[in-house]
């Protein structure tokens, strides 16, 4: 009587990368978050002819030449070309990296197919307008298929397709290098790799490259906490803490590699189908559903070292409809990535990791130090969000369809009264490192506070 049975799960040592019934993305302490091989780059000839569209698509080819976007001429190519080929969905039924592949593949050229009218009301300077409303079936029937087999929704996602299963390597030999890095598929000039579109795509890239420590810091934590070894606690939360520093060092790394003047060009093809005016009754999947579907677009929120170190530290979010949306994205990732997050979610609470860290010093600074790499992040992130898109497009919502202006505050302010409570319960007195953390994050509360109060009021928007 009484005692609560440990939950459990198995991340991975061995990626297995040889093994084919595995799904592509299984969580490990080696690649954390990456797919548990490099993607899939070549399908097998039946798909020939989808390969052909896909790199004839981009507005730039990598020959350098005009591409269909460019032309105008995608949806057309794909109504004439594109024959329905589910049955060789079929036939790779049990290789599921390679689903995830058919899957990306397909994803790409859907987004394409929907919001090709707009990129070229975009470029003519116009509103977006209406994307294509229905999907057909050449392109529904096999994206329902392999999203199911590769456990996704039928419509482009982050992980499963856009970013961290969009890269190859130039040479295997020199692995995960930056600069050997490449793009698989691209919407417009991000086969070259200098391009602000494959910068974008490669940074997510070598970020989530160094989640192998943080999920073993965040494993480690959990399991020193529910044996109450305060040493190995403590060495976990250091191990969570400076996986995230590296992390934010590689972010940082954006504003070199993808100019904010180049984004909103590709970013057309990004957007989802929920909360978009360019979708207003959602999308009609030819031959899947009567009624028409709704996909959140691509959205870094649907990473998961963010929302990892929410859960393991318990980070409370505001009970506002904005938070709805971000546990809205929780659902938008990989099975297996979404399984390991609920269970630290779960394992944190189970084990009351946040009073066990509170209940000692050394202990409490290190939390405050792991919370303060979830605020750095946030923070750069705001500041991309208003130097990429505030300044530059007044489209209201984000390609994930949060509202642009207020929903990372949401969770930005939500951080940082997180590490004001922690602070001011331990009196103040956690350190001269502490106290230079907690300056600038007041300072920053304040001026965040200012800065989305002038959006909200420049654009006419509500504050939550
Ligand atoms: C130029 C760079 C970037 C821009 C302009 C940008 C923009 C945005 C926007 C507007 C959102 C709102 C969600 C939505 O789509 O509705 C978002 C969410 C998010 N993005 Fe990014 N992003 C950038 C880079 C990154 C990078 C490099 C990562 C790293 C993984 C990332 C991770 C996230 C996360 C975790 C969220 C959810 C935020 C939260 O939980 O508070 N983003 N991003
Ligand atoms: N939500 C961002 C785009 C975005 O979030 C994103 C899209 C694809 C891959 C990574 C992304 N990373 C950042 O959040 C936007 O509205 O532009």
């Amino acid at each position: 009587m009484g005692s609560v049975s440990p939950l459990t799960f198995t991340v991975l040592r061995d990626t297995k990368p040889e093994d084919t019934t595995l799904p592509a993305f299984v969580v490990s302490t080696t690649r954390g978050f990456l797919p548990r091989q490099d993607p899939i780059t070549k399908l097998p000839a039946e798909f020939d002819i989808l390969e052909s569209i896909l790199s004839r698509m981009p507005l730039k080819t990598a020959d350098g030449s005009p591409g269909l976007l460019q032309a105008g001429t995608l949806g057309e190519t794909v109504l004439i070309e594109l024959p329905d080929l589910t049955w060789a969905v079929n036939k790779y039924a049990d290789n599921l990296p390679l689903q995830n592949a058919l899957y990306r593949d397909y994803s790409f050229l859907a987004s394409a197919y929907l919001l090709e009218p707009c990129h070229e009301r975009y470029m003519k300077g116009e509103e977006y307008g209406l994307g294509r409303q229905t999907l057909p079936t050449m392109l529904s029937l096999p994206i329902a298929r392999c999203a199911e087999l590769a456990g996704f929704k039928p419509f482009m996602e982050y992980a499963g397709s856009y970013a961290l299963f969009n890269y190859r390597l130039e040479d295997p030999k020199r692995g995960l290098e930056y600069d050997n890095l490449r793009l698989i598929r691209a919407f417009e000039n991000g086969l070259d790799p200098k391009s602000s579109e494959a910068g974008f795509v490669l940074v997510h890239i070598d970020m989530v490259q160094n989640s192998g420590p943080l999920v073993e810091g965040v494993v480690l934590a959990l399991d020193a906490c529910a044996a109450s070894d305060r040493g190995a606690f403590n060495d976990g939360m250091d191990k969570v803490a400076t996986a995230m520093i590296k992390v934010n060092k590689v972010m940082e790394t954006m504003w070199g590699k993808s100019k904010p003047s180049d984004y909103n060009s590709f970013r057309t093809f990004i957007f989802g189908i929920t909360s978009q005016s360019m979708f207003p009754h959602g999308v009609v999947y030819e031959g899947v559903s009567e009624e028409p579907l709704s996909f959140r677009g691509e959205s870094g929120a649907n990473d998961s070292m963010i929302p990892l170190c929410d859960n393991l530290l318990q980070i409370t979010m505001p009970d506002t409809p904005l938070t709805n949306i971000l546990q809205d994205f929780r659902s938008y990732r990989p099975g297996n990535h979404r399984e390991f997050l609920e269970y630290v979610k779960d394992r944190s609470l189970q084990v009351a990791l946040k009073s066990y860290a509170l209940q000692d010093a050394s202990s409490s600074a290190l939390y405050i130090l792991a919370m303060n790499q979830v605020r750095d992040f946030r923070w750069r992130h705001w500041c991309f969000t208003r130097e990429y898109i505030l300044k530059k497009t007044s489209h209201p919502t984000a390609t994930g369809g949060s509202p642009i202006v207020t929903w990372l505050p949401n969770q930005l302010q939500a951080v940082i009264q997180g590490m004001v409570d922690v602070y001011e319960a331990n009196g103040k007195k956690l350190g001269e490192e502490v106290d230079a953390v907690m300056e600038q994050t007041i300072r920053q509360r304040e001026m965040l506070s200012k800065e989305v109060e002038k959006y909200c009021k420049e654009r006419n928007v509500g504050s939550n």
